[in-house]
């Protein structure tokens, strides 16, 4: 099986939530509390943004009634332009089918998917037919299990869910061993009130109170900090020995785990232009991380959109960036090198996965990223797409790099996921 297939299974799971200080995601009354500021809704418009698809449990639904769409004409403009829908796919999960007909989610704009047990399917079919709009129904038998929720969005070509809660949706995804990033807003509030709803019920969390999350970064919003964690995925049975050419449960751990483990596990060989490479089920599962960055990226008609990671020796990520992250010349290999020190002890034994072939001319730039690779004294690059010769012609960033004793490994497998978030320029 070829792995880009089995790399579809399932989607990047974001979670994301408004907390006050003391834990609560709302309070207690009928009316839904704003515990974000105006910046920090515009911010998650923008996470929305950057998803193919949002999902709630049914209770957010009931009390707060969102559409769980893209504000910003802007940003809905953007996805069009690079072949995405303008709106996400709204999701809701229920096990009893209890929606009112009236609920804004029916009219939103964009797909709209219930998963549901086969009883809540029977008892949404009234629901669906009296609000008049197309709904997908997905009746998943006596229960609705989260594994086969992501798989059929895999299948429905999710690869970026938000999960936007509440608590006990957060919860079930932590609990299941099944996100891979939470976003947390602390606003700068107490609600104060037992009965508010928490963030999170207790639950067996997988490592137990001894598995640190791992801090991407804590920014401000105005009053509201914003933290972002990547969560470890702690492997409940053996790690699977699947050979890339084998597929397997690709995304069904987290990528630093894999790596950590990746020489161990016995590196798959893949037949890749240029000869054959070493190449693990980590390096398809960071690259695949960088061609999802690369879909975060503000549009331009005359400059790719490009994702990149630089993974530790030890298999951690330690930076991640994407074009035009912070200027609109920025490039991805450039904009996570610039998060990183000079000289830091990590660069030597890193590597830096793109999602395009870095660039070895510039005219914005007094240096290329190729450049910028060798002087931070990286030692292996992963790509997945070599760069057409759309704005400059016959790109050497690789050549340059090998020439210069990195080792660049292609994996053109992945190039169709690199190339789609520039499906509007002229390749
Ligand atoms: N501040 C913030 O960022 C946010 C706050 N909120 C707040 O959160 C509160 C709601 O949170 P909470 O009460 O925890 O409820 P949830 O929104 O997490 O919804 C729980 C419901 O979702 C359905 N559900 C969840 N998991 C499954 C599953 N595996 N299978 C089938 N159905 C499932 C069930 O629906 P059913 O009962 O129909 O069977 C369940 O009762 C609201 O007050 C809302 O305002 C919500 C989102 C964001
Ligand atoms: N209150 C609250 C959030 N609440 C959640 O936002 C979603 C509604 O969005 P919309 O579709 O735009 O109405 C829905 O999931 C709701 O519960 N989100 C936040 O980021 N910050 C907040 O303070």
């Amino acid at each position: 099986m070829a792995y880009g297939g089995a790399l579809m299974t399932r989607p990047y799971v974001l979670l994301s939530a408004a907390v006050s200080i003391d834990g609560r995601i709302d309070d207690a009354s009928p009316r839904r509390l704003v515990l974000s500021s105006p910046a920090d809704l515009d911010r998650v418009d923008e996470v929305r943004a950057g998803c193919d698809a949002i999902l709630v449990g049914a209770e957010t639904l009931r009390r707060d009634d969102p559409r769980l769409m893209i504000r910003d004409a802007s940003r809905r403009a953007a996805r069009t332009e690079r072949g995405d829908p303008e709106q996400p796919i709204g999701v809701v999960l229920t096990a009893g089918g209890d929606l009112d007909p009236t609920l804004r989610f029916w009219r939103r704009d964009g797909g709209r998917l219930v998963y549901t047990t086969d009883a809540g399917a029977a008892r949404l079919a009234g629901t669906v037919g009296a609000s008049g709009t197309d709904v997908t129904v997905i009746g998943m038998g006596a229960e609705v299990r989260l594994p086969a929720v992501l798989d059929d969005l895999g299948a429905r070509g999710v690869r970026r869910l938000m999960v936007e809660g509440g608590g006990r949706v957060h919860t079930a995804f932590l609990a299941q061993g099944l996100a891979d990033e939470l976003h947390l807003a602390v606003a700068p509030l107490l609600v104060g009130q037992a009965d508010a709803p928490p963030f999170l019920h207790p639950a067996p969390f997988p490592g137990g109170p001894g598995r640190r999350l791992r801090l991407l970064d804590a920014t401000t919003v105005g009053d509201v900090v914003l933290i972002r964690y990547a969560v470890p995925r702690v492997p409940e049975t053996a790690p699977p020995e699947e050979s890339v050419e084998t597929g397997l449960a690709l995304r069904q751990e987290e990528p630093a785990e894999e790596a950590r483990r990746g020489t161990e596990d016995g590196l798959a060989r893949s037949e890749a232009r240029g000869g054959r490479r070493e190449v693990s089920d980590a390096d398809l599962r960071w690259l695949r991380l960088a061609t999802d960055l690369a879909r975060l990226c503000p549009p331009s008609r005359t400059a790719f959109s490009v994702g990149a990671v630089i993974v530790d020796a030890e298999g951690r990520e330690i930076s991640r960036g994407h074009s035009r992250e912070s200027d609109p010349h920025e490039h991805a290999e450039e904009a996570a090198l610039a998060k990183l020190p000079p000289g830091d002890p990590r660069l030597p034994g890193a590597t830096l996965y793109s999602s395009l072939e870095p660039c070895c001319r510039r005219s914005s730039r007094p240096r290329p990223c190729a450049q910028l690779i060798l002087e931070a004294g990286i030692r292996r690059v992963v790509i997945a797409w070599r760069e057409p010769d759309t704005f400059v012609s016959d790109c050497q960033g690789s050549d340059v790099l090998t020439e210069a004793g990195v080792e660049v490994v292609e994996i053109p497998e992945l190039a169709q996921a690199a190339r789609a978030p520039n499906a509007h320029l002229p390749l």
